[in-house]
C-alpha cells in the first residue's frame, strides 16, 4: 500500500531497445494466441474518484486499511489474479495473485530492481546531507544502489553470518533465562512480542557493534534503553507517516508524526555515531560495523545511515517472526513434541547447542518456513519494473507498482494444501508440492532481504534454546494479525512456559 505513494523518476524505466523488441516480441506470441489483454480492462473496485482514486474503499469501503492483508484475499476471490487501484493522485497500481506472475515479475527487474522508496525517509536525508551522504541502502536506486548493496551483501553472506553463532547462541540462552525471571504467577509470559523485541535489539547490536546491551538485566545501559526507546518511535513514526493525512508534505514541521520520526532517526543516529568511534578505534573487525569500516568501500558516513535501516529493518520483523513462532508452536502440540524429540535426539541435556548441530535440525528450519508462510510479516513484495510485462493475459506498463501479493498465495488452497494448517512437513523436498514462488518472506532476487542469513541464524537459534527448555501452551489461541507498517500480532501473544526436565 505505502510503495503506491512513491513519486518516481522514471529515468530508471528507460531501458533499452532490447527490451522493448522482447517485450514486443512477447506481445506478439500472445497476440497470435489472441491473449494479452489491454490495462485498462484489468478488473478492480470502482468508481475511482478524483484525487482519492479506488483508496475510498478503505476508509467508507467494505475494507480496512489495518485488515489490508485480508482485503487481498477478499479482491482475490472478487476479481481474479490480477487487480488494478487506484490511490492517492489516481496513479495505477497492480496487485497480482498468481506466483507464476511473480515469477515474470522477478525475471523482468533488471539489473537494478526498483522497490518504491520510503518517501519521507528520503525527505528528510535529502535535507541532512551533512549526515547522509544518501538516502540509505533501502530507499537507494540504480548504480548507486548496487555500489552499496554489494559490499553489504558480502558483509551479510552466510558465512560470515554463520560466524555470529557464538554470541548469538549465548543471546539466545540468556533469553531462556530471562523467560523465566519475567514470567507471572501461573507461568505465564504476557506479552511475547514485548519480550521478543529485547531479544532482537540484543542481537542487533551485538551484530553490528559487537557490544551487548544488556536488555535482559533491570540494569540495561542507558544506551540501551535509549536505543530500544527509539527504534520503537521510529517503527511507530513510519506507521503514522505512511497511514496519515500527508502533513509533512506541506508542512513538515508542523506534522507530529514527522517530528516524531525526527527525533527517533537523530537519537539513533548519535548513539550509533558513539559506537562507530569505538569500532574505528577497536578496528579488530569483529562487527558488521568494523567490518564495513575496515572495507573501505562504504564511507563512515555511510555505515551510520546503513546501520539505522538494519535496526529499522530488522527489529520488528525480527521480533514478530520471533512471536509468531512461538505462537504457532504452542498451538500446535504434535508439531512442538516432534520438534523437541529432534532436539532431544542430538542433544543431551547437559549439551550446548552448536552450529553443526543446529544446520542439521531440519524440522526447525522447516517449521520457521511455515511460520513465515502462514504467520508473515510482510505480506507483499513491490515492484516497480522498467520495461511493460504480460501478467495474468493484461499488459501492464513499465513504471506501474506491482504488488506480489504473497501473504494471499501462502493462505488459498489453489497454492497450498490445507493452507490454513500449520504443516512443517510441507517444506520437506520429497512432499514439496507448491511453487517456490508462493511464499516470500524476504523477497526475491538481487533487492531481496539483507538480513535474510542473521534472521534465520536467530530464529533458529532462539528457537531451539527455547524448545529445549520449555514446553509451551497457548493462551491465547487465535491472536489475529493487523496491518501496522508490516503485520503484527493485534494484541499481545500470552504462552504459558513449563520447564521440561
Ligand atoms: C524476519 C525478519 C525479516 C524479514 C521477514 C525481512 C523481510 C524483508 C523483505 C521482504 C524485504 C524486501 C525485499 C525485496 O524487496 O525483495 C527486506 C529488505 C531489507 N531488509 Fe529485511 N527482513 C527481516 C530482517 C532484516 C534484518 C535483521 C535486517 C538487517 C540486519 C534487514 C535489512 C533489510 C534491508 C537493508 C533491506 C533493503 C534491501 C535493499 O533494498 O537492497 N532485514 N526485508
Amino acid at each position: 500500500m505505502f510503495h503506491s505513494k512513491a513519486s518516481f523518476n522514471l529515468r530508471h524505466a528507460s531501458n533499452s531497445v532490447r527490451t522493448v523488441n522482447s517485450f514486443l516480441s512477447t506481445c506478439l506470441n500472445n497476440l497470435q494466441k489472441g491473449e494479452v489483454k489491454p490495462f485498462n480492462e484489468i478488473p478492480g473496485p470502482a468508481p475511482s474518484l478524483p484525487l482519492f482514486g479506488t483508496s475510498w474503499q478503505y476508509y467508507v469501503g467494505r475494507y480496512n486499511l489495518f485488515k489490508f492483508h485480508e482485503a487481498n484475499i477478499d479482491k482475490y476471490h472478487r476479481y481474479g489474479p490480477i487487480v488494478k487501484e487506484e490511490f492517492e493522485g489516481r496513479k495505477p497500481v497492480v496487485l497480482v495473485f498468481e506466483p507464476k506472475d511473480f515469477e515474470t515479475v522477478f525475471r523482468s527487474q533488471g539489473k537494478y530492481p526498483i522497490r518504491p522508496p520510503n518517501e519521507f525517509v528520503c525527505h528528510f536525508r535529502k535535507h541532512n546531507p551533512d549526515k547522509y551522504p544518501t538516502v540509505g541502502i533501502s530507499n537507494l536506486q540504480g548504480e548507486e544502489w548496487l555500489a552499496e548493496r554489494k559490499p553489504l551483501s558480502s558483509a551479510f553472506s552466510k558465512h560470515i553470518i554463520d560466524k555470529c553463532f557464538p554470541p548469538q547462541n549465548k543471546i539466545a540462552e540468556d533469553f531462556v533465562d530471562y523467560l523465566w525471571k519475567i514470567r507471572d504467577a501461573n507461568n505465564v509470559v504476557n506479552n511475547v512480542q514485548e519480550e521478543t523485541y529485547l531479544l532482537s535489539i540484543e542481537a542487533l547490536s551485538m551484530l553490528c557493534f559487537n557490544s551487548r546491551l544488556n536488555c535482559f538485566s533491570q540494569k540495561a545501559s542507558i544506551d540501551g534503553k535509549q536505543l530500544i526507546a527509539a527504534t520503537k518511535k521510529l517503527f511507530e513514526s513510519y506507521q503514522e507517516l505512511y497511514y496519515g493525512l500527508p502533513v509533512w508534505k506541506i508542512a513538515p514541521k508542523f506534522s507530529k508524526a514527522y517530528q516524531k520520526y525526527v527525533r527517533a532517526e537523530e537519537a539513533i543516529y548519535n548513539l550509533t555515531s558513539k559506537y562507530i568511534v569505538n569500532a574505528m578505534e577497536k578496528g579488530n573487525g569483529e562487527s558488521v560495523l568494523e567490518l564495513l569500516l575496515s572495507s573501505k568501500k562504504l564511507s563512515e558516513k555511510e555505515v551510520r545511515t546503513t546501520i539505522i535501516d538494519f535496526l529499522a529493518g530488522g527489529t520488528t520483523t525480527t521480533s514478530t517472526t520471533m512471536a509468531y513462532t512461538l505462537q504457532n508452536l504452542a498451538n500446535n502440540f504434535t508439531a512442538q513434541k516432534r520438534l523437541q524429540e529432534e532436539l532431544d535426539s542430538s542433544l543431551s541435556d547437559s549439551e550446548s547447542l552448536t552450529l553443526d548441530k543446529l544446520n542439521s535440525f531440519s524440522y526447525l528450519k522447516a517449521c520457521v518456513k511455515e511460520v513465515f508462510r502462514l504467520s508473515s510479516t510482510i505480506p507483499s513484495i513491490v515492484r516497480i519494473l522498467p520495461e511493460d510485462v504480460v501478467l495474468s493475459g493484461y499488459r501492464v506498463p513499465a513504471g506501474t507498482p506491482i504488488f506480489c501479493c504473497s501473504y494471499v498465495t501462502s493462505r488459498v488452497s489453489k497454492f497450498f494444501e490445507e493452507p490454513l494448517k500449520f504443516k512443517p512437513e510441507r517444506w520437506f523436498r520429497h512432499s514439496r508440492t507448491h511453487n517456490p514462488y508462493s511464499s516470500l518472506p524476504f523477497g526475491f532476487g538481487t533487492r531481496q532481504c539483507i538480513g535474510r542469513w542473521f534472521s534465520e541464524l536467530l530464529l533458529h537459534t532462539a528457537t531451539a534454546n527455547i524448545l529445549r527448555k520449555y514446553k509451551l501452551e497457548s493462551v491465547t489461541a487465535d491472536v489475529e494479525s493487523i496491518h501496522s507498517f508490516i503485520l503484527v500480532p493485534e494484541s499481545p501473544i500470552k504462552i504459558k512456559i513449563t520447564p521440561r526436565k
